[in-house]
C-alpha cells in the first residue's frame, strides 16, 4: 500500500492512522537505530532528562486529537497533567533589564503596569484600535513587524520576541506572521485592525466547522483544567508505545534503514533503502524537508529546491540536576530571554517545578536556535556549552552551586523555521505534487506546525489525503 519514511512521532502516527484504515501490511523505514525523532527521555539516577519536547498541550482540535491517540494506545493512566492552578501553569517569566519579570496570567493583569512593559497591556489594545490600517495588501510579513505596527514596540520585542524563541528558537523578525497569527493578520486586512476584526467576526462572521473529537481522556482534561501534560517515565513513552502498537497492527518497522533515493514510475514508486529497492503505491514522508529534497532531486529538481528552501536551526539543550530543593526564588514553568537582551541563552525550563520533583532542582537551559553559529561557532564543544549555561544560571537565577549531574544535547537541524513566505512555499510544494500526480504525502514538522500536536495531526491529514486517491 504505502511505505513510510521516518520513525519520529510523525512517521509512527502515520503508521497508526494508516493501519486503522487499511488491512494490507505497512513498512516504516527509520534511518537510525532509534524511534521517536527529537523526543528523547533518559533516566539519570532516577531523574528524567528530556533533550527535546517534554510536554504537550491538550487544548484545541490538534490537542484533543493527540489525547484521543494517547487514549487509544492505552496510555491514559500514564498521563501526568499540569492543571490551571499549578505554579508551572501560572508563572512564566521573561528576563529583561537584569530581572525575571512575571508575565500576566489573570485577565485583570492587563490593567496593571507590569515590568518590563512601560504601560498596562490594555494600552496595546488601544494602540491596535487607533493605529492606521496597513495600506499595502501584503501577502505576508514578519510576526515582529506585524505586532509592532498593531500593538507597539515593547510587545513585539519582549512578548513576541521571546515567544518565538520558546516555540521555534527563531527570530521573530524573520518568522512569518501566519505561523501563529494568521487570523489576526487577516483581521487587519479585512477590517483595519485586530480587535475590530475580532468584534465584527464574533457578531457577523461565518463560523468555521470545527472537527469534533470526543473521548474520556479529553473530558478529563477539560474537567480538571489541564494546561499541559507529560507522560510518566518521560515523553519518549509516547513514541515507544506507538511503535509497539503499530508493530502489533501489521506495521513492519525497519531500523538503520536510510532511504537514499525515490523514483516515481507511472504505476508505482520505488524507495532505495540500503541499496535495496522497495516498491509501493505511495510514499508518506515524515523526514525533514531537506532530506526529502535529496531523495527527489534527480527526477524533480524544482520540488527539491522548494523543499530545500525550508531552513532549520540547531538547538543545544543542557539538563542540570542539583542535589538541593527550592533553589528557585519563583517557582514556575521557567523563563525566556528575548533576543533584544542579547544573552547567550534562549531560556530555562524549571523541570523540577513542572514535574513536581521534591528534594532536588532540575533545570534545562535552551541555547542557540537562530543564533547558534553567531554565539557558539559551527562546532562548539559540549564543555563550552555547559560552561556558558552554568554561568547564565548563576547570573540570572543566582544559583552558584555546581550541578550534581549534567547532560549536553546538541540537536542539529531540529526545528524548521517558517520564514516569511513559508505558506506560499508549502502551497507551491503541494501544487507541484498534485500537478505531477506524485504519490507522495507529506507530514512532519516542516510544513504545517512544529509542535507534537501539529505533527501528529499532519500525519492524520496525510493519511486522509492518501486514502482519498
Ligand atoms: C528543543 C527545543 C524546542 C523549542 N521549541 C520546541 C522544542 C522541541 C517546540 C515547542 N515548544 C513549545 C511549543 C508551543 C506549542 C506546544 O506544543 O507547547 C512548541 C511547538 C512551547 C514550549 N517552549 C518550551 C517548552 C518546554 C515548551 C512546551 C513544549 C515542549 O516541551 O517543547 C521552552 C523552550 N523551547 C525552546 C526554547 C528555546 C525554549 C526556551 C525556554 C525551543
Amino acid at each position: 500500500m504505502a511505505n513510510i519514511l521516518g520513525g519520529g512521532i510523525s512517521g509512527l502516527s502515520a503508521a497508526y492512522y494508516l493501519s486503522k484504515a487499511v488491512t494490507s501490511p505497512i513498512a516504516l523505514f527509520e534511518a537510525t537505530d532509534k524511534i521517536g525523532g527529537w523526543i528523547r527521555s533518559s533516566q539519570q539516577q532516577g531523574f528524567i532528562f528530556e533533550s527535546g519536547p517534554r510536554t504537550i498541550r491538550p487544548a484545541g482540535v490538534k490537542g484533543r486529537n493527540t489525547l484521543k491517540l494517547i487514549e487509544s494506545i492505552g496510555l491514559s493512566d500514564k498521563v501526568n497533567p499540569i492543571c490551571a492552578s499549578h505554579a508551572a501553569a501560572k508563572n512564566r517569566m521573561i528576563y529583561v533589564n537584569g530581572n525575571l519579570n512575571l508575565l500576566p496570567s489573570a485577565t485583570m493583569d492587563i490593567f496593571k503596569k507590569l515590568p518590563p512593559f512601560s504601560k498596562p497591556l490594555v494600552a496595546a489594545v488601544i494602540h491596535d484600535l487607533t493605529a492606521p490600517r496597513n495600506t499595502q495588501q501584503l501577502e505576508d510579513e514578519s510576526i515582529h513587524s506585524f505586532v509592532e505596527r498593531r500593538f507597539g514596540k515593547e510587545i513585539a520585542e519582549y512578548a513576541i520576541g521571546s515567544m518565538i524563541c520558546g516555540i521555534c528558537a527563531g527570530d521573530a523578525k524573520k518568522i512569518s506572521v501566519k505561523f501563529l497569527m494568521e487570523d489576526l493578520f487577516r483581521n487587519e486586512q479585512k477590517y483595519g485592525g485586530v480587535f475590530k476584526g475580532m468584534i465584527l467576526n464574533s457578531l457577523f462572521g461565518s463560523k468555521d466547522k470545527i472537527e469534533q473529537i470526543d473521548g474520556e481522556l479529553i473530558n478529563r482534561s477539560i474537567r480538571q483544567q489541564w494546561r499541559i501534560y507529560s507522560l510518566e517515565g518521560g515523553l519518549q513513552r509516547l513514541p515507544d508505545s506507538l511503535c509497539s502498537h503499530v508493530q502489533q497492527t501489521r506495521t513492519e518497522v525497519h531500523f538503520n534503514a536510510a532511504c537514499t533515493r525515490i523514483n516515481f514510475h507511472p504505476d508505482q514508486v520505488v524507495a532505495t533503502i540500503n541499496g535495496k529497492e522497495f516498491a509501493s503505491k505511495a510514499i508518506i514522508s515524515s523526514i525533514p524537508s531537506y532530506k526529502l529534497a535529496d531523495l527527489v532531486r534527480e527526477q524533480h529538481p524544482k520540488l527539491s529546491q522548494l523543499l530545500e528552501d525550508i531552513t532549520y536551526v540547531d538547538v543545544a539543550t543542557i539538563n542540570m540536576q542539583f542535589d538541593k530543593a527550592n533553589l528557585l526564588e519563583i517557582p514556575g514553568f521557567g523563563f525566556l530571554v528575548p533576543p533584544c537582551v542579547n544573552r547567550p541563552i534562549l531560556g530555562v525550563i524549571f523541570d523540577s517545578v513542572c514535574f513536581d520533583v521534591k528534594d532536588h532542582t532540575l533545570l534545562t537551559v535552551m541555547m542557540g536556535g537562530n543564533w547558534f553559529e553567531e554565539k557558539f561557532g559551527t562546532n562548539p564543544s559540549e564543555q563550552h556549552l555547559l560552561d556558558v549555561a552554568m554561568k547564565e544560571v548563576k547570573t540570572i537565577l543566582k544559583i552558584s552551586k555546581v550541578p550534581n549531574k549534567t547532560k549536553v544535547n546538541i540537536l542539529r537541524n531540529c526545528i524548521p523555521q517558517y520564514h516569511v513566505g513559508h505558506h506560499k512555499r508549502i502551497k507551491d510544494i503541494r501544487t507541484y505534487i498534485k500537478d505531477n500526480r506524485l504519490p507522495l504525502f507529506l507530514c512532519g514538522a516542516a510544513y504545517d506546525g512544529v509542535g507534537v500536536n501539529d505533527v501528529i495531526y499532519s500525519s492524520k491529514m496525510a493519511v486522509k489525503e492518501l486514502l482519498k486517491k
